[in-house]
């Protein structure tokens, strides 16, 4: 069945509605189907490289080429209809009391004096968010005061997590890309600086692969325990970036600066047990039994005396911390610059426009 203009007008009326943002990926069809529907074809011309939003509209918009106005219309009611018909925005991610579960992007649980924060975004493979950076921080800030043991991080789905949301870098404020560049740094700073800081174990459950900011803070990590699935991936050069996570410090340092050169200028990714014979991961299991084992494993653990627990952890950590939160500001500072770099755009829009799937 054609849809009238009545219907459209009603998908847009209901598109205002949505509580929950859709993501850049289903406003970037939207946007253009909107476009194609009122407009037609577009004519306008082309933004410039680093003009990023711009261009992706343009892109989106340009790729419907001379579909018909009513073609375009219908899909978009199409679209808003299977959209709005999709199961219920789960709710953002909060500290939980004891045993108590949050829904969202980020769940966090409390149970047996074990807190585990995991990434819930599996058909982005977890990808990081601006507000799950944040959700992240407000969950360690709540662990640090809990009366847990162990704070595990883990994915949800067949990834750990793909690294930081490549998406983050189309949503330009109005300083332009500068504010964005600084923005992102002061939130990567804090963000990391919090894993510095951290006082209690930290614990990673490597459910799959990881990729980017999620493989460099394992290094600030006390165990990483990982499927035989799992791989390690900083692929910083081919996006126009460079390692952070104070990675450039703490991975030359665990596996000697040639390896390291590897994994963090050249992208080489490891296989779950090369990256135990780094020394990032303490040990590999078995998929099938992953769970089963580093669950029975952790929960042993929490059963040690917690005040020896914690003093022997702080012995331990409390020497390289300066130096740490110093490496971590530098990184920063040197990404920023980065995220400023047509090289880094233009990975962006590669990314961006493999998947605009119009
Ligand atoms: C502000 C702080 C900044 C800190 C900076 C950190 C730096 C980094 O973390 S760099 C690393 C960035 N991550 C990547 O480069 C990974 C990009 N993703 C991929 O290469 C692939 O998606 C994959 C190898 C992880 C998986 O490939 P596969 O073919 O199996 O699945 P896809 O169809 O590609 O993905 C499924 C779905 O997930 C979306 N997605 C995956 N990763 C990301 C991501 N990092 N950002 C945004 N979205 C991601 C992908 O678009 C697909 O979505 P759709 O199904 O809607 O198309």
């Amino acid at each position: 069945m054609r849809a009238s203009q009545k219907d459209f007008e009603s998908a847009l009326r209901q598109v205002k509605l949505w509580k929950k943002d859709p993501g850049n990926e289903v406003k970037l069809k939207l946007y253009a189907l909107y476009k194609q529907a009122t407009e037609g074809p577009c004519n306008l011309p082309k933004p410039g490289m680093m003009d990023l939003v711009n261009k992706a509209k343009w892109d989106a918009w340009s790729a419907l080429g001379s579909l018909p106005k009513e073609t375009a219309r219908e899909n978009y009611v199409d679209l808003v209809s299977s959209l709005s018909a999709a199961s219920e925005p789960p709710s953002p991610a909060k500290p939980a009391a004891d045993g108590e579960q949050a829904g969202g992007d980020l769940v966090v649980t409390s149970e047996n004096h074990i807190t585990t924060i995991t990434f819930n975004r599996p058909a982005k493979k977890n990808a990081i968010t601006t507000q799950m950076y944040r959700d992240i921080m407000l969950a360690l800030q709540a662990a640090s005061k809990d009366d847990s043991v162990l704070t595990v991080l883990t994915g949800n789905g067949d990834y750990y997590c793909s690294g930081n949301d490549l998406t983050n870098f189309t949503d330009i404020p109005p300083g332009g890309p500068e504010e964005k560049a600084r923005t992102n740094a002061v939130l990567l700073r804090e963000f990391v600086d919090y894993f510095i800081d951290f006082p209690k174990p930290l614990v990673a459950v490597v459910n799959g692969p990881a990729v980017g900011i999620s493989v460099t803070i394992l290094g600030l990590f006390d165990l990483v325990y990982a499927s035989d699935r799992a791989t390690f991936h900083t692929p910083f050069s081919p996006l126009g970036l460079s390692p952070e996570g104070c990675s450039s410090y703490t991975f030359p340092k665990m596996m000697g600066p040639s390896k390291a050169a590897e994994m963090l200028i050249f992208g080489r990714k490891l296989t779950a047990q090369e990256a135990c014979a780094q020394g990032l991961v303490t040990e590999v299991f078995p998929d099938s039994t992953l769970q089963k084992e580093v669950w029975t494993r952790l929960r042993a653990y929490t059963k040690l005396p917690p005040n020896a627990v914690r003093t022997s952890r702080e012995v331990m950590r409390s020497k390289g911390r300066e130096r740490l939160h110093a490496v971590n500001a530098e990184e920063c500072e040197a990404l920023r610059q980065r995220w400023l770099s047509e090289e880094c755009a233009s990975a962006v829009l590669r990314f961006m426009s493999r998947k605009a799937k119009l």
